[in-house]
């Protein structure tokens, strides 16, 4: 990725660009993903469905605690204006009522304000927990074309910054809009029903005010959505950096990834900046609407005090009530940052949850024929395949090969020549590209199929396609958990004996065994290393518990020392046997346990053959295993 260039001199910051300058025109590389209409308010009002009455009581339980907190100054008027004369007269009855009166709204105020917190603070972390939930289910099913263009790290980035910022306004500014809304209409009503002059006055401050409001909101929607996409940037950064520290250490990108990040971080900060000089803005000019609309309000009032037409505990009320109105102003530019924050976030996470898988469940999944027990394995047939991944060209150019049941098929070819891209279509991590051999019949482009005994891919259902087809990736991946449960991951119901009975057949029992706690060593532990022929070993363990009809494995390009080569052979030879197996095969040594060769080159298969055939002969393979005896000599 490429560091944020800082705005050119001149510029505003609000014409700052709010992408990332890695645009290239495939919307994946935005931060944004496209938004379908809608989406985002949607995605509220889903996420706040399940909590209707929650919301409700919640609700009430503001409007009540508004209620009761708006009653001071009308205390006070009160006591000015009666228990003070009254008093004085040597009635004290109103005073104490005043007092107790005041002291029953303070107690009243805080234990509502206390059940609210509380109300409001579990609608929010509900919310928080399914939405989270939801990206996560979300990311976990889309395709790996997705993930191959959207970096994990701003799937995590929306999971926490975006996630986080639509907690600060569930758990701060909602509250705080509520209360300005509430606050306006109980005050604006008491101070027109104390006196309609005064009241006037205020009210009608209210529109500059409201204009100021429409500005700042308009100008904040900018800042804030650059802001989350400077935030997004520094985590994408962090993660790339942090999940890719061996090459950075290896190739001494200490010093680059420090300057790109402390660009990034500059542009954050700088947003940051922007947002708070709005907010400067923004403060500064209600302050200004408030305490001239105050100014005039004492002077009128005061000199109506004098002449006698307005009671001194009137005037005091309203200033109070004026206090009251005004404030809350500051804390509505406060919900508007989190609001434009959060409204920014959440039009990501719909974006991200709006993306379809582009490798979808059928309508109306098929069955797959039962296994014949003198044929172990499927047939697997590509037809007519052609496939280009979204970016870039056609890699495979309609493509045609049948592999009978129970065959072990070795794939060779230089690199790019489309050998994982084979591997992948037949997992059906992706689905062939639409086609170009025409239709029998009708016409038209008929796309390509990839059969697992006579069934299209596309309609087995994935419970059943992961039955019939596995694959073991190159890096043979473990999660965190002990060893025992990443064998397990191939059945997760299998019993420890049947786990152990897989490690022992692969030749992996010795090794777990030697382990600080054998089967239950926690492989991310201290430890709980494992080697890369180790690991592979693991997997195979994990496949051959998970015993697919056809099994594809990716070999792993790095090389092994000779042992453990040899290790891996025999173990290979084991988790192959009695199934179908395309391998996709980086060391010609594996050709040994194939029953066919395929040589591939630019997506097509340019020799099929079996091993010792193709050796004799005086083709491609044949130059390749020469070349490889003779390196081994
Ligand atoms: N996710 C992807 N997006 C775009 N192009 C891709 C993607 N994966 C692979 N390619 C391109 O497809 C072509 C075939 O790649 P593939 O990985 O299938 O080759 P391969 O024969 O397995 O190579 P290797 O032996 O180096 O692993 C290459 O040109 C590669 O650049």
């Amino acid at each position: 990725m490429t560091a944020a260039t800082s705005a050119p001199a001149g510029k505003k910051p609000d014409d700052r660009p709010e992408d990332l300058p890695l645009a290239t025109g495939d919307p994946f590389d935005r931060d944004v993903l496209p938004t379908p209409p809608g989406a985002t308010g949607a995605l509220l009002r889903s996420l706040l469905a399940p909590m209707k009455a929650r919301v409700t009581v919640t609700t009430l339980l503001l409007l009540l605690q508004q209620a009761v907190v708006q009653a001071g100054p009308l205390l006070v008027a009160y006591a000015i204006d009666r228990a003070v004369p009254a008093f004085r007269a040597q009635d004290h009855g109103p005073l104490i009522a005043v007092g107790a009166g005041y002291l029953a709204c303070a107690l009243a105020a805080g234990g509502l304000q206390f059940a609210f917190v509380g109300a409001a603070a579990r609608v929010s972390q509900d919310v928080l927990l399914d939405l989270r939930g939801r990206i996560f289910r979300h990311a976990q099913a889309l395709s790996v074309d997705f993930h191959e263009r959207y970096t994990s790290g701003r799937i995590i980035s929306r999971s926490t910054a975006d996630v986080e910022s639509l907690r600060e306004l569930l758990d701060e500014g909602l509250q705080e809009l509520v209360t300005v809304i509430l606050s306006f209409v109980y005050i604006s009503a008491m101070l027109l029903w104390l006196d309609l002059g005064l009241g006037g006055v205020a009210v009608a401050s209210l529109v500059p005010l409201y204009a100021l409001v429409r500005w700042y909101q308009r100008r904040a929607g900018r800042v804030y959505r650059a802001r989350s996409t400077a935030i997004a940037a520094v985590i994408v950064k962090f993660v790339e950096t942090m999940n890719g520290i061996r090459p950075v250490r290896a190739f001494r990108r200490e010093a680059a990834n420090d300057a790109d990040f402390g660009e990034l971080n500059r542009r954050h900060e700088r947003t940051n900046g922007d947002a708070l000089l709005e907010m400067a803005r923004y403060v500064t000019g209600s302050r200004l609407v408030a305490n001239t609309a105050v100014a005039a309000i004492v002077l009128w009032g005061a000199s109506r005090v004098a002449d006698g037409t307005l009671a001194l505990g009137v005037l005091a009320a309203a200033v109070l009530y004026l206090r009251r109105l005004y404030d809350p102003i500051d804390r509505l530019g406060m919900f508007l940052n989190s609001y434009q924050s959060a409204a920014a976030s959440l039009e990501k996470i719909a974006g991200l949850l709006a993306q379809t898988p582009s490798v979808p469940e059928p309508a109306a999944p098929r069955q797959l024929p039962p296994l014949e027990s003198e044929h172990p394995g499927r047939e697997v047939v590509f037809d007519g395949v052609r496939f280009a991944y979204r970016t870039g060209g056609e890699v495979l150019p309609t493509f045609d090969l049948t592999i009978p049941a129970g065959q072990t098929v070795a794939v060779v070819g230089s690199t790019g020549a489309g050998k994982s891209t084979l591997a992948k279509l037949l997992a059906r991590f992706y689905d062939p590209s639409p086609g170009s051999r025409p239709r029998s019949g009708k016409g038209g482009p008929c796309p390509g199929r990839v059969l697992l005994d006579g069934v299209d891919l596309r309609d087995l259902a994935v419970p059943e396609l992961r039955r019939g087809v596995v694959m073991v990736t190159q890096e043979a991946f473990l999660f965190s958990g002990t060893v025992a449960d990443n064998i397990a991951i191939g059945r997760p119901d299998a019993t420890r004996e049947e786990i152990e009975q897989a490690a022992k057949e692969i030749g992996a029992h010795d090794f777990i065994s030697a382990l600080p706690d054998g089967y239950d060593t926690d492989v991310r532990k201290r430890g709980g290393r494992i080697s890369a022929g180790q690991r592979q070993l693991v997997s195979f363990a994990r496949a051959l518990l998970a015993d697919p009809a056809v099994l594809i494995l990716d070999e792993a390009t790095s090389s092994l020392d000779i042992p453990g080569e040899r290790a891996v052979q025999r173990a290979m030879t084991t988790v192959l046997k009695g199934r179908t197996a395309v391998v996709i095969a980086h060391r010609l040594s594996t050709v040994e346990v194939a029953d066919r060769v395929l040589v591939m080159e630019h997506g097509r298969i340019v020799e099929d053959g079996e091993p010792a055939e193709l050796i004799e002969g005086t083709g491609r393979f044949a130059d390749l295993h020469r070349a490889w005896r003779d390196s081994l000599a």
